[in-house]
């Protein structure tokens, strides 16, 4: 791999936060190829201080690429990853790098097949970013990534040093993607109501929140994080310091009519509940209407 000062790197998915990374990245020059569903001229991101234009094109045959790269982030929906196979053939050598930029804790699993059965580099993605009307994507809070502590997140530290989006390395990377992977399961009650984060100010959805957190940290110790029971109450108190219009992409999607990443961010909780011999009422309740509501309208 070409690991000197300028490796080789490509993003599959410049959606909400690819265009974020896209961005942060061709800041310090390390600008990527992008490869997408859509075909697009330019990138654009807003961001408090202003505004980023990532030049394009987003290409979107992957029979026009010949070479591998050293580096490939991977920011599609966890529902759109079988559909990324024709690029990451063409993308990835043995020696790429596969950063996979998504919620929940099954990377591993979800990409292997498609990768000959070889890792990928899981992230913790902490930032929000929506999609707006105009195709620019809005990053609403500091760009952050967690990565666990293995050889390959050296690359990764590099393009984006000196960048806006901060990357982090977690000697526990197990517990801190769970600690994610719960701020995702309680932000599904968002799609049932239809609203943003300042429904949790109600003290009815506080305290199903909190029920919900203690069962899903139970499946966590269970898979090995190493997680708290101050835990939630301060993934709570989260939500209920953001602003109140601050959604979540699962959100984002249910009110485009769009598939939901309900298994990868939710269903998890209810199979390794099941696999543990853990009983998870709120899940058998909230799973079969997320997954319902991701078939809909018909
Ligand atoms: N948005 C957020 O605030 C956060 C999201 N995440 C996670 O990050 C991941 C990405 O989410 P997000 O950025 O919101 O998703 P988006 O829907 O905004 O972006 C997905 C992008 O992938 C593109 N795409 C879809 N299918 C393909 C394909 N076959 N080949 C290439 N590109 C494709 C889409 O194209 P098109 O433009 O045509 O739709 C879109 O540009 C998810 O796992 C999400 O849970 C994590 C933290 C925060
Ligand atoms: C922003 C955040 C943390 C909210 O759940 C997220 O991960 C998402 O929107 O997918």
């Amino acid at each position: 791999m070409n690991l000197s000062e300028h490796p080789t790197i490509a993003l599959i998915g410049p959606g909400a936060i690819g265009t974020t990374v896209a961005a942060a990245l061709h800041e310090v020059g390390h600008t990527p190829t992008l490869c997408g569903r859509t075909a697009r001229d330019r990138l654009d991101l807003r961001h408090d201080g202003g505004h980023i234009v990532v030049p394009g094109p987003v290409h979107t045959d992957p029979a026009g690429v010949h070479t591998p790269f050293d580096l490939v982030f991977v920011a599609v929906k966890s529902t759109q990853v079988a559909a990324t196979a024709p690029w990451l053939a063409a993308l990835c050598s043995e020696q790429t790098v596969v950063c996979v930029l998504q919620n929940g804790v099954e990377q591993q699993a979800m990409f292997a097949p498609y990768l000959a059965g070889r890792p990928v580099l899981p992230s913790v993605v902490w930032f929000p970013a929506q999609r707006e009307p105009d195709n620019a994507v809005w990053l609403r809070r500091a760009a952050r990534l967690t990565l666990p502590d293995v050889p390959q997140n050296k690359v990764v530290q590099a393009v984006l040093s000196g960048s806006r989006c901060a990357v982090d390395i977690a000697a526990d990377f197990t517990s801190v993607a769970w600690r994610k992977l719960l701020v995702n399961a309680v932000a599904g009650l968002m799609v049932l109501t239809g609203r943003r984060s300042g429904m949790y100010t109600r003290t009815d959805i506080t305290g199903l929140a909190l029920a919900y957190l203690h069962e899903c940290l139970a499946v966590a110790r269970a898979e090995g994080a190493n997680l708290g029971d101050e835990v939630a109450q301060q993934i709570v108190d989260g939500f209920q310091r953001s602003p109140a219009d601050l959604g979540t992409s699962i959100l984002a999607d249910r009110q485009a009519g769009n598939p939901l990443e309900w298994d990868c961010r939710n269903g998890v909780i209810q199979r390794y509940g099941r696999a543990h011999g853990i009983p998870t009422p709120i899940s058998e309740l909230l799973v079969p209407l997320l997954a319902a509501a991701s078939d809909g309208p018909g």
